[in-house]
C-alpha cells in the first residue's frame, strides 16, 4: 500500500482528489489543508514528512488568485516558489516522490498553435512567473518529481472558479459581462483527478513535465455559453460580450495546452 500526502487540500482540485480517493485502490491518503500545513513553513513540513513515511506527495497548495498576485507579488512568491522549494528539497531529502501542479500562465501566449512542453515559458503575469519559479526549484533539486501544467480549472461542486462564478451569476438573474480575449482550454478537476491517478499515481509514466486538460480550445465567453447551455440557462440570462472587462493582470492571449 502506498502512503500518499496530498498538501494543499481544502482547495478546489484537493477536495475533488479526496473525493474520487476512495475509488482509488492500492494507496492510502493523508489530506492536509493550509491549516494542517503550511508549505512555507519548512520546520513543520519537515516534521510531518520525516515521520509519515509517505511514499508520494501531491502538491495542490498553491497562491491562484491571479489579480491579487499583482498586488502582493510576494506573498505569491512565498507560496508557489518559496513553499514549493521546501516540499522539493524535504521530498528529496525523504525520498518521497512529488506531484506539483503547474499552469498555461508560464506562457505569454504569442505563439498561435497550442502549447507542447518543449515550448519557451515566458509569463507574463506576477502569478505566472512566480508558478514557473516552483518548476525551476523541482527540477534543479528533484529528480523524483512530475510536473503537471493544467489550464483553466474548474470544479462544479468545489471552491471559486469561473464556471461557478458564472453559474451562480446566471441563477441570480444577473447580466453577465465576459471577454472573448483568450483562448485556452478548461480542465475540470475530475478528469485531472483521473488523469493524477491512472497515469501519475501508477508509476506508468515517466517523471517528468506534462501538459493535461480534458477541454476543447474556446475563450471565456464561449465557455460561458456552455456553461449555460449544460445548465438549461441559454437564452434565459443576458450574456454579454465585454472586451472591457477590467482586470490588473496581464493574460496570455492563446495558452491552449497541446
Ligand atoms: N485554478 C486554476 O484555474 C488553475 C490552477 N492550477 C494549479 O492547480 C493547482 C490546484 O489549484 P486549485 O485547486 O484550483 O487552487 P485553489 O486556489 O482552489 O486551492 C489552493 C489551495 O492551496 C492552499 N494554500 C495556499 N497557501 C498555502 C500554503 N502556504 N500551504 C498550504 N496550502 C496553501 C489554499 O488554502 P487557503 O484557501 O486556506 O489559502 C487552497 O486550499 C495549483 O497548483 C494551481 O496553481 C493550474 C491551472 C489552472
Ligand atoms: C468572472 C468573470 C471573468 N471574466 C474574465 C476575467 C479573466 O480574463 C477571465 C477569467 O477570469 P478568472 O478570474 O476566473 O480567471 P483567471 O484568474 O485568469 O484564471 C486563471 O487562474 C489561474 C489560477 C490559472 O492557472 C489559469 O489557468 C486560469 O484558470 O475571464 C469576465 O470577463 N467576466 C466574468 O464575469
Amino acid at each position: 500500500m502506498k502512503k500518499v500526502i496530498v498538501t494543499g487540500a481544502g482547495g478546489q482540485l484537493g477536495k475533488t482528489l479526496m473525493d474520487l480517493s476512495p475509488l482509488w485502490k492500492g494507496f492510502q491518503f493523508d489530506f492536509k489543508t493550509s491549516k494542517e500545513s503550511d508549505i512555507t513553513n519548512k520546520e513543520n513540513l519537515d516534521k510531518l514528512l520525516s515521520l509519515g513515511q509517505y511514499d508520494i506527495c501531491i502538491n495542490c497548495a498553491a497562491f491562484t488568485n491571479v489579480e491579487q498576485a499583482e498586488i502582493t507579488p510576494e506573498i505569491a512568491y512565498d507560496v508557489n516558489a518559496e513553499g514549493v522549494k521546501n516540499l522539493a528539497l524535504l521530498c528529496k531529502e525523504h525520498q518521497i516522490t512529488l506531484i506539483h501542479l503547474s499552469t498555461d500562465y508560464v506562457f505569454d501566449g504569442e505563439k498561435t498553435e497550442s502549447y507542447t512542453v518543449q515550448d519557451k515559458t515566458n509569463p507574463i503575469n506576477e502569478y505566472g512567473k512566480s508558478k514557473l519559479k516552483g518548476e525551476e526549484y523541482i527540477r534543479e533539486i528533484l529528480t523524483d518529481h512530475y510536473i503537471i501544467r493544467t489550464s483553466w480549472l474548474y470544479s462544479k461542486k468545489f471552491g471559486h472558479n469561473f464556471y461557478r462564478t458564472i453559474l451562480k451569476n446566471a441563477l441570480e438573474g444577473k447580466e453577465l459581462r465576459v471577454t472573448d480575449d483568450q483562448m485556452g482550454r478548461p480542465t475540470n478537476t475530475e478528469a485531472l483527478s483521473r488523469f493524477i491517478n491512472e497515469e501519475i499515481l501508477t508509476g506508468k509514466t515517466p517523471f517528468g513535465t506534462y501538459h493535461f486538460s480534458d477541454g476543447q480550445p474556446t475563450t471565456w465567453y464561449g465557455f460561458a455559453q456552455q456553461i449555460l447551455e449544460e445548465n438549461g440557462l441559454s437564452g434565459k440570462v443576458n450574456l454579454v460580450l465585454d472586451r472591457n472587462y477590467r482586470t490588473f493582470a496581464k493574460r496570455p492571449k492563446n495558452s491552449v495546452l497541446g
